[in-house]
């Protein structure tokens, strides 16, 4: 497959199109650049010593070039589409038009390199009118006001295949399918994540009901409107209700799918790594209440679950990282994928996307193990909540998101067990690395008082007053059991 990316100047190409290519696996190409590295001079001396003519001349055999070549991901130059004959070459492939107003143009475009913005920045906007036209003949992205990973992903989105791999999963039906996201698009009665609305506004049906998320809107405000919507939309149980969104949107329209009319079915897209990894996985949906986490919910079987690793490219930096700490965790529990993980490490950390499907095909299917054996977490089930009981602590008191709270409670969780010489050094020192090269572990000393009241109040603890608590001990990948051990003991890690 070849894909091209074409625009004005200062669009972005070549920008994009170096991320993307180590995103697909395949080779960059900017043009601009192949021209200068064969001529041995810049293109500002190309267009002074030999002209625009000449420059268009090489443009155009290099293009013909290319036509020939595969797996490349390819950054034009922003006049490759004046020639009639490059257009017709260029509608034959993958081209893919990075839009931009004007004025968004001039605000990033540098005049350094340009030789064609020599009489100055406001020639941007003469030659973006002679050239509107020629561009808005191409499949577009709106990059205006995207991250730079938001045009990636919709760029991918828009050439992905959405090809899907069902998993025999025990616990419900899921499906790995990179592209997979674009049949939200058949699905009448949908909840969207306002945030991927807006990235993937192109395949979200105009009937979806965007809201709020995070964890400020995991609450009764939004179950309300979300039940309203199924109302108007006269969603019965012979309907398919969809959640799309991260974690907290598949937690709050699994509730509500669960408890409108007794119980309607769902399918889940979820569109962080963290909820494609663990919470669109096994049924757990729930929401907050009086400031506490979860503390509504139950336990609700999604008819289908659609991972599409495609849809996550989009994520900040940081939260994307967050998926990788809850997979590397259900790695470390079961052992399995374990070494891959770490070997992969830095292709995961880059989005590339065929790393991210294996990855997510195991991590998935481990869950998924665990699940089908302690469906209601009355036993081995529990062993998912490792690193989160320091986790707990992290999310309020350092006011971290939850997947960062979960790494630093792991890493302070398996420094406990060192301490007292259940896990060997290596083995925590790995793990430790392993976190580090993942999300960074500066985390801070907490309050004593604030982190002894919410260690008492962990479900977990047998009782208020108990000074004593059971969590998950892992000794070595894929050796795990519970431990029980004194608050005090296990505050001291944190404080
Ligand atoms: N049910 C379970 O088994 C389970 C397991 C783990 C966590 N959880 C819950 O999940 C929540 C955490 O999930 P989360 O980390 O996904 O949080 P989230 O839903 O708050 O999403 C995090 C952020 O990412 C944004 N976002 C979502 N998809 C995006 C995309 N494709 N591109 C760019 N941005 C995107 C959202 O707008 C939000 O700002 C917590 O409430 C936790 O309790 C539930
Ligand atoms: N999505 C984006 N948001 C903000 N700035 C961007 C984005 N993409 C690229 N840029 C910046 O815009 C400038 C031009 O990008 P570049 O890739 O050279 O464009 P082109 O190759 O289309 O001329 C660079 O400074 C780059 O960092
Ligand atoms: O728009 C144009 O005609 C040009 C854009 C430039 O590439 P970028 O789009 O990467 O700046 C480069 O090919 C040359 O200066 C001509
Ligand atoms: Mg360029």
């Amino acid at each position: 497959m070849r894909v091209f990316l074409i625009g004005m100047m200062g669009s972005g190409k070549s920008t994009i199109g170096r991320i993307l290519s180590s995103v697909l696996d395949k080779k960059f190409i900017d043009m601009d650049s192949e021209i200068e590295r064969a001529k041995g001079m810049s293109i500002s001396e190309i267009f002074e010593k030999e002209g625009e003519k000449e420059f268009r001349r090489l443009e155009k055999n290099l293009l013909k070039e290319l036509v020939r070549s595969d797996e490349i991901v390819v950054s034009t130059g922003g006049g490759v589409i004046l020639d009639n004959e490059n257009r017709q070459t260029l509608k034959g492939e993958n081209s893919i038009y990075l839009r931009l107003p004007p004025a968004d143009l001039y605000r990033r475009v540098s005049v350094k390199g340009r030789p064609l913005l020599r009489e100055g920045k406001e020639s941007i906007f003469r030659i973006w009118e002679e050239r509107r036209e020629l561009y808005e003949q191409f499949p577009s992205v709106d990059t205006s006001s995207q991250t730079q990973w938001e045009t990636v992903a919709a760029i991918s989105m828009k050439i992905a295949a959405g090809e899907r791999k069902t998993l025999n999963s025990s616990s419900h039906p899921v499906s790995i399918s990179p592209g997979g996201f674009k049949s939200i698009g058949r699905m009448p009665n949908t909840v969207v994540s306002k945030r991927v609305q807006r990235i993937f506004s192109e395949w979200i049906p105009s009937s979806a009901f965007s809201i709020d998320d995070g964890e400020e809107a995991k609450g009764f405000h939004t179950l309300f409107q979300i039940y309203e919507y199924l109302m108007d939309r006269g969603v019965s149980r012979s309907d398919m209700v969809v959640g799309a969104g991260g974690g907290t949107v598949t937690d709050l329209v699994g509730f509500a799918s669960s408890t409108f009319k007794r119980g309607v079915p769902i399918t889940l897209y979820p569109t962080t790594l963290l909820a494609q990894v663990d919470a669109s996985i096994g049924g757990k949906n729930g929401l907050n209440f009086e400031g506490c986490k979860n503390v509504v919910g139950n336990f609700y079987m999604p008819y289908e679950t659609i991972i599409d690793p495609v849809v996550t490219l989009s994520m900040d930096e940081g939260r994307f990282e967050e998926g990788l700490v809850e997979a590397f965790k259900i790695f470390l529990i079961t052992g399995r994928w374990y070494e891959n993980f770490k070997s992969r490490c830095r292709d995961l950390k880059n989005r590339n996307l065929r790393a991210l499907s294996e990855m997510l095909e195991e991590a998935v299917r481990q869950k998924d193990r665990i699940v089908a054996i302690d469906t209601r977490e009355t036993g081995m089930r529990r062993i998912l909540n490792l690193g989160h009981t320091l986790g707990h602590l992290y999310e309020p008191l350092a006011g971290v998101s939850h997947g960062m709270a979960v790494a630093w409670g792991l890493e302070r969780e398996m420094h406990y067990f060192a301490n007292l010489g259940l896990i060997d050094e290596e083995m925590y020192r790995e793990v430790s690395e392993t976190l580090s090269e993942i999300v960074g572990l500066d985390f801070p000393q907490l309050p004593v008082e604030d982190a002894l009241r919410l260690l008492r109040n962990d479900k977990k603890a047998t009782t208020s007053e108990s000074m004593e608590i059971e969590i998950p001990l892992v000794r070595k990948p894929g050796s795990f059991e519970f431990a029980k051990v004194r608050l005090d003991d296990l505050l001291a890690v944190v404080v």
